[in-house]
């Protein structure tokens, strides 16, 4: 039974490359397998033609070779066709070789859509990145070398029904005796693998942290803190045991394989000498003309010559085949959850009040939920603040009002209405998160992909610029907002922590959503521009429900409302006032932070 469900996995991802050949250059699929086709019949037909040449230099005798009648035309077919068949072959190598770029390209792009549409909490599971990890792996050349593999394989079933069909003329019975001769490399492929295929999933995690040091230790924004704790000497020495053991478990497993396949390459030559032997005892009995047992010679060993390659190639295109399984299950629409196209968003509609009704989250794998009961109501135009100690689930419940999770009970509603379109949900908000993604490309594009579904409109970049007030250190780089912001390109320039900060603010004012969350917006900014931008906080966010997050309280005393988290509660809500009068937490909070400055002010 599970034998039979290997061969259905095996026969369903052969169908799943060719499909892919077929998707990526349906033409220059048929070129290559109509190649193959030709050059088999070329083979049954030179076979044929060998035979009639032998027989009839042996009927005319060696010394009267020229004078037979049949041999010059055969040896003539036979050089011309072989001239011929050449030309071919090559051509069909060279779309064989157009066609695997080609697949690599569609593949690559497949497992980058099907990563981009995975929703966010699958980010957090090790065995979705094991599976993204095995897929991009999956998706590097193997679809590629899997159609090579079965263009191979089907030019050897092409050459066993060729030449099998030859000796049906000649000789039936060597058929069956040169295809015992490969079952032995045969079956050495079949338990090989299945190692390798278990192998390669049992190193997934270690790979992926191998990729990971890789990454920390060639990285340019991991270069100056390794260099400053003198780590490289440690993540190297870490990186090189996983390795170590990579090689260890490959290498014993191939030493294994090695001596299967050369007692199974034994027991296949011994049987092609057996089939040799036959013809040779068959030949000296007269059972069988000598020209049929020459040709029968020469179809002997191209037939085993090509099983051999053959069976022995089954090992390689069976792993193939068995790792495309890997790539064909992560971009499965179940796995990946593919989002159907929308239609954009007006950010001017109406945005009514945001509620949240005992939201409750926690993240796949934690021992307890991050966000617990929580309720809290936005309303249109105000201005809402989350405070707590760090760990107190702020940037969780942000993510919730953002619809980056669903919330594992309770329910956000908009306007009295439950949010079930999660994805339309991000569409009408903007969030800064506390570690921005610093794009390293454009300054334009990384104003611009606020929206990225529009053309850049380049007014409103500069408009959005000088809110965040970005824009004159921007126009101050060597190509203006068509800067590369990474020193790693040509032409490039970086920023320091607070210009990053302000391009990260322009992108959400380019975003002109009705929702903002700010998550600790200005921690790179100086304390000048960080009460610039709160005493402006209103006017720049103008008619927009704005969620804001800061540990500096003094930041958070114009808010509208105060919501006040711990352990992933809401344990107070008010005004800044209301909370101080109530002396609880809030008022502990902000009297610690206040007693740090001098001129604190407790109004
Ligand atoms: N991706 C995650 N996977 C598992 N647990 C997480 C994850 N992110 C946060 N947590 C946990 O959830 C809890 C709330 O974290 P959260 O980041 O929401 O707190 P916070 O109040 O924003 O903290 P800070 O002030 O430090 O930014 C913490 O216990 C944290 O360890």
């Amino acid at each position: 039974m599970a034998a039979e469900r290997r061969v259905g996995t095996l026969v369903s991802s052969a169908a799943f490359a060719v499909r892919l050949a077929w998707l990526a250059d349906r033409r220059a699929l048929v070129h290559v397998v109509l190649v193959q086709v030709l050059l088999a019949g070329a083979m049954a037909g030179g076979l044929v033609l060998v035979q009639g040449a032998l027989g009839s230099v042996l009927a005319h005798g060696p010394g009267a070779a020229g004078r037979s009648p049949g041999l010059v035309p055969a040896v003539v077919v036979l050089l011309v066709a072989g001239g011929a068949f050449g030309a071919l072959r090559l051509s069909g190598a060279a779309r064989m070789a157009v066609l695997t770029v080609k697949v690599d390209r569609l593949v690559a792009g497949m497992v980058l859509e099907a990563a981009v549409a995975a929703e966010l909490p699958r980010f957090e599971e090790p065995d979705f990145h094991d599976r993204l990890q095995r897929a991009v792996f999956a998706s590097r050349r193997q679809p590629a070398m899997a159609v090579v593999l079965l263009v191979t394989a089907f030019q050897a079933v092409l050459t066993v029904l060729a030449v099998g069909g030859a000796f049906v003329v000649m000789a039936w019975w060597l058929l069956p005796l040169v295809l015992v001769s490969a079952v032995p490399t045969v079956r050495a492929a079949g338990r090989e693998r299945s190692a390798h295929h278990e192998l390669h999933h049992g190193l997934s995690e270690s790979r992926r942290l191998r990729e990971y040091l890789e990454r920390l230790l060639t990285g340019r924004g991991e270069a100056r803190e390794i260099r400053a704790l003198d780590l490289g000497e440690v993540l190297t020495g870490r990186w090189q045991a996983e390795y170590a053991r990579e090689v260890r478990d490959t290498e014993a497993l191939l030493t294994a394989h090695a001596r299967r396949r050369m007692a199974a390459q034994a027991v296949g030559a011994v049987l092609t000498c057996l089939a040799v032997g036959c013809l040779w005892w068959a030949a000296g009995r007269r059972l069988l003309p000598l020209s049929v047992a020459g040709a029968a010679v020469a179809g002997v060993w191209l037939l085993s010559a090509r099983l051999n390659t053959f069976a022995g190639m089954l090992s390689g295109i069976g792993e193939n085949l068995l790792r495309l399984t890997d790539l064909r299950s992560f971009t499965a629409p179940a796995v990946a959850r593919v989002v159907t196209p929308r239609q954009p968003q007006d950010p001017a509609a109406e945005f009514g009040t945001l509620s949240a009704e005992r939201l409750c989250f926690g993240y796949p794998g934690a021992d307890g939920p991050a966000v617990r009961e929580v309720s809290l109501e936005l309303r249109p135009g105000q201005v809402v603040a989350l405070v707590g100690v760090n760990g107190s689930g702020k940037s969780t419940l942000a993510n919730l009002l953002a619809g980056l999770y669903p919330p594992d009970s309770g329910r956000l509603l908009l306007g009295g209405t439950a949010v079930t379109d999660l994805a339309a949900h991000r569409e009408r908000t903007a969030v800064v998160f506390q570690d921005f993604t610093r794009y390293r490309l454009a300054a334009l594009d990384n104003i611009a992909f606020g929206r990225p579904h529009a053309a850049a409109d380049l007014d409103r970049v500069h408009e959005a610029a000088r809110q965040a007030g970005a824009l004159d250190f921007l126009r101050g780089l060597p190509g203006g907002l068509l800067t590369p912001l990474g020193k790693e390109f040509t032409g490039g320039a970086d920023l320091s922590g607070g210009q990053w900060q302000r391009l990260a603010l322009a992108r959400a004012f380019y975003r002109d959503a009705p929702l903002v969350i700010l998550d600790e917006p200005t921690a790179a900014l100086d304390a000048q521009a960080e009460d610039q931008l709160f005493s402006q906080l209103r006017q720049l966010f103008a008619g927009r429900t704005v969620v804001l997050i800061s540990h500096r309280l003094r930041s958070v005393r114009q808010a509208d409302r105060i919501y006040v988290l711990a352990g992933g509660r809401v344990v107070e809500e008010g005004s800044h006032g209301e909370l101080l009068r109530a002396g609880a937490h809030y008022a502990t909070l902000f009297r610690a932070q206040a007693d740090a400055y001098q001129d604190a002010d407790f109004s």
